[in-house]
């Protein structure tokens, strides 16, 4: 059975993944509409909102399976639930049918939300959002999605990082973590407004947050951590799809 029907905001690729422990990897992304969150700095707006619901389609797994194979031209490749938030919406089905494919999973979550079927995944990039959000960080629903993932996916951490008091908590809430990888990436600070389909970026000003950060983390000898950008943001800016 296919299951409920998945709020879709939109489904995009193959490019690469620009974040992370899996950045550079060719990569389809489906992106889920609807979040619990309102991070300040959020540059997914349009599939958060819900003045933009009416752009977000109920699908079901046969549905959006076509468009998956259609983009990747069914040759199997990594498919990257992002959102919103992906784990409000019912993705164990959708999971299960391209694993059955010989597809791959990752999802990125907040980690404010925990599913049984996060132990169906691949890799399941955690991302608790540090103060410049203005969200609240609750410890536990995070040990629950690692408590819920098991031994099935690789779980690691990635946390944005705008200035000291996010790099602060990006390091206690790792040091609560030490089984997991943690991914640092600069903030963007210029993200789109929801309406737009592109938008001027400032690479100057992300640039020079990441010197920034490669100088306190090497300052700290904090070497279990990997600093990366966001490449896509680098290589297209603000462009939505890519
Ligand atoms: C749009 S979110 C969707 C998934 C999930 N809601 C989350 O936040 O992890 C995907 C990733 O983009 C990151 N992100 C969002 N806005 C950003 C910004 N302005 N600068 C850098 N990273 C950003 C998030 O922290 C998250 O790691
Ligand atoms: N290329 C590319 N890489 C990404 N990594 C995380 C993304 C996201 O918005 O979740 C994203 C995205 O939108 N595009
Ligand atoms: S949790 Fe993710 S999608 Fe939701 S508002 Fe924050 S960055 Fe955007
Ligand atoms: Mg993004």
């Amino acid at each position: 059975m296919s299951g409920d029907l998945i709020r879709v905001s939109e489904i995009f690729g193959p490019t690469i993944q620009g974040e992370g422990v899996l950045i550079g990897q060719p990569t389809v992304f489906v992106r889920t509409g609807g979040c619990d969150y309102r991070c300040s700095w959020c540059d997914s707006l349009h599939a958060v909102e819900s003045a933009y619901r009416d752009t977000w389609t109920a699908m079901s797994v046969p549905d959006i399976w076509a468009e998956v194979e259609r983009l990747s031209g069914k040759s199997p490749l990594m498919v990257s639930l992002s959102g919103g938030n992906p784990a409000i919406q019912p993705l164990g089905p959708l999971i299960e049918h391209g694993k059955r494919r010989g597809y791959r999973f990752a999802l990125e979550t907040q980690g404010s939300l925990a599913r049984d079927w996060f132990s169906s995944l691949d890799v399941l990039v955690l991302s608790p959002k540090p103060p410049s959000s203005g969200m609240e960080y609750d410890r536990q629903t995070l040990v629950d999605c690692t408590a819920r993932a098991g031994e099935g996916p690789r779980v690691v951490l990635k946390f944005v990082v705008f200035d000291e008091a996010d790099y602060a908590f990006a390091r206690s809430v790792s040091a609560g973590f030490p089984q997991l990888s943690v991914y640092l990436q600069p903030g963007n600070h210029t993200p789109p407004p929801p309406d737009a389909e592109d938008f001027p970026i400032d690479v100057e000003g992300i640039m020079g947050r990441m010197h920034w950060l490669i100088d306190r983390v090497m300052a700290d000898r904090w070497f279990a951590a990997t600093v990366l950008p966001q490449l896509h943001v680098l290589l297209w800016g603000n462009r939505r799809g890519v």
